[in-house]
């Protein structure tokens, strides 16, 4: 099946080629019954150099892309949503996509959280902004499942070679994903340290410099053997069902999370976001975490640091927006480990027409930055001594019409070798106890650990 495949596939690929006008082609053709986390999985061996990995919130939408037929990068810390929506425009009219209409090739990207902050070496080959179209794409969508082989028109010998490989590998038996290895060292940032930084943020709050800052801390992890990514990635899709998957891997530094929180979708003329500030861990037995549920919905301060976020949503969106929908009080969202405020908001007959526009718009809302936004990321920038690079940042896709879905990279983790960086940050606002809030960051790296095989929470 998979040499017939491979011919047709080709076949196809060659005929379009040949009488192209746009110096890119892409066929996207069904292809049932391939584990996405497989597809993932061969990557490396078939000599691509990038992985991508998405899932939504649902699980209904699967994206896995290998390889990079067309990139744009930036460090332009003032222009980088411009220049990467120029360079998406730029695909738009370079490529001819052809085969399954449902499957159209699309980009997936990311940008750092503060393009003005110098970034350090781990952050290595993760700019300001950056969008791929992978020479492959695995799409599952409403159940069916769609191959997507982009191509330049000029030439086709390198990836066309990788492809093929793919192609007989994925037929054949699947290998499992690597164990585990063994945590050999655990390192983060002094506790006192972190604790200052907060009480001083909550001092500034206090006296009317700003209303909220969101300080996040690091955790950096050092393991007997290099980290299987796939193997994270199928933990992670097991264990947080309810969040957004992603992995975005470059020459052998993975960035991986499983995130709860979607920054914006846009779907022809609707967007949707989700306000998500306010947390506490889930309970042990059932009473107990109603009891933490009512706890929370009813808390002033929660309720203060989740509000921010959704007078900035809505206001957003009232802005780009014919109509805006939203409950009026916060509803529970509950994950394995924690559980948060969560306010939905529906935008109908919006204006823009990329979702990039609304990304660069939105980021940094306040339940990553804080507000006034401005003043929020001086005080990051003075208090916290971390490079966040690309975590609490944009993650996502977009397609050539513009449509796509973007979440915000926390719960996550840079996989480098041997080592892995956790990150995890809380709003601050002046009610905050800054213990009570380092014990909410640990909360929020429970997942990643989880993961890791670092904790075992069964
Ligand atoms: C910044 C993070 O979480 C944000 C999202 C939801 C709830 C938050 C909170 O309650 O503080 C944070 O604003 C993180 O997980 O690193
Ligand atoms: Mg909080």
């Amino acid at each position: 099946m998979a040499i017939g495949f491979r011919h047709h596939l080709q076949q196809q690929l060659h005929r379009l080629a040949v009488n192209a006008a746009r110096p890119f082609v892409s066929w996207a053709e069904p292809w049932e019954g391939v584990d996405p986390v497989s597809f993932f999985m061969q990557g490396p061996s078939c000599g691509f150099r990038e992985r991508f990995f998405w899932a939504d919130r649902t699980g209904g939408t699967i994206l896995v892309g290998l390889g990079s037929v067309y990139a744009i990068e930036t460090e332009k810390a003032d222009s980088r949503f411009d220049d990467v929506e120029a360079g998406r425009r730029r695909w738009e009219k370079e490529m001819e996509p052809y085969g399954a209409v449902d499957a159209p090739p699309l980009l997936f990207g990311g940008f750092s959280f503060d393009p003005y902050r110098p970034g350090t070496d781990i952050w290595r080959g993760f700019p300001a902004g950056k969008l791929v179209a992978p020479a492959a794409l695995l799409a599952v969508r409403n159940g069916k499942t769609t191959l997507t082989v982009t191509m330049p028109t000029h030439q086709q010998g390198r990836d066309w070679e990788r492809i093929g490989r793919l192609l007989e590998r994925i037929s054949g038996p699947m290998a499992a994903p690597k164990q585990l290895p063994r945590l050999v060292s655990d390192e983060e940032e002094e506790k006192e340290r972190w604790l200052a930084a907060v009480h001083k943020a909550i001092t500034s709050i206090r006296a009317g410099e700003l209303d909220k800052v969101v300080l996040a801390r690091a955790r950096r992890l050092a393991f007997a053997k290099t980290v299987d990514a796939a193997a994270v990635l199928q933990r992670l899709r097991e264990q947080q069902p309810f969040a957004y998957i992603f992995a975005f891997e470059q020459d052998g530094r993975c960035f991986i999370g499983a995130s709860p929180e979607q920054l914006v979708q846009k779907e022809g003329k609707t967007c949707r976001s989700v306000c998500l500030a306010g947390s506490v861990r889930r309970g042990a037995a059932m009473e107990e975490d109603e009891r933490l549920g009512a706890w929370l919905q009813a808390d002033r301060k929660n309720n203060e640091e989740h509000q921010f976020v959704v007078q900035m949503i809505g206001r957003l969106f009232s802005s780009v927006c014919e109509t805006v929908e939203m409950p009026p009080a916060p509803q529970l969202l509950k994950l394995p480990h924690i559980q948060h405020l969560c306010t939905p908001v529906v935008g109908r007959g919006c204006r823009e027409r990329s979702v990039l526009r609304l990304v660069e718009m939105m980021h940094p809302t306040p339940a990553l930055g804080g507000t006034p936004r401005d003043r929020a990321l001086e005080v990051i920038r003075a208090l916290e001594p971390l490079d966040r690079g690309w975590y609490a940042a944009p993650i996502g896709w977009v397609d050539g019409d513009g449509n796509g879905e973007w979440a915000v990279a926390i719960r996550s983790a840079l996989l480098a070798g041997k080592e892995a960086m956790l990150f995890a940050g809380c709003g601050i606002v002046a009610d905050s106890d800054p213990d009570s809030e380092y014990e909410e960051t640990n909360v929020k790296m429970a997942p990643m650990l989880s993961a890791l095989g670092v904790m075992n929470d069964g």
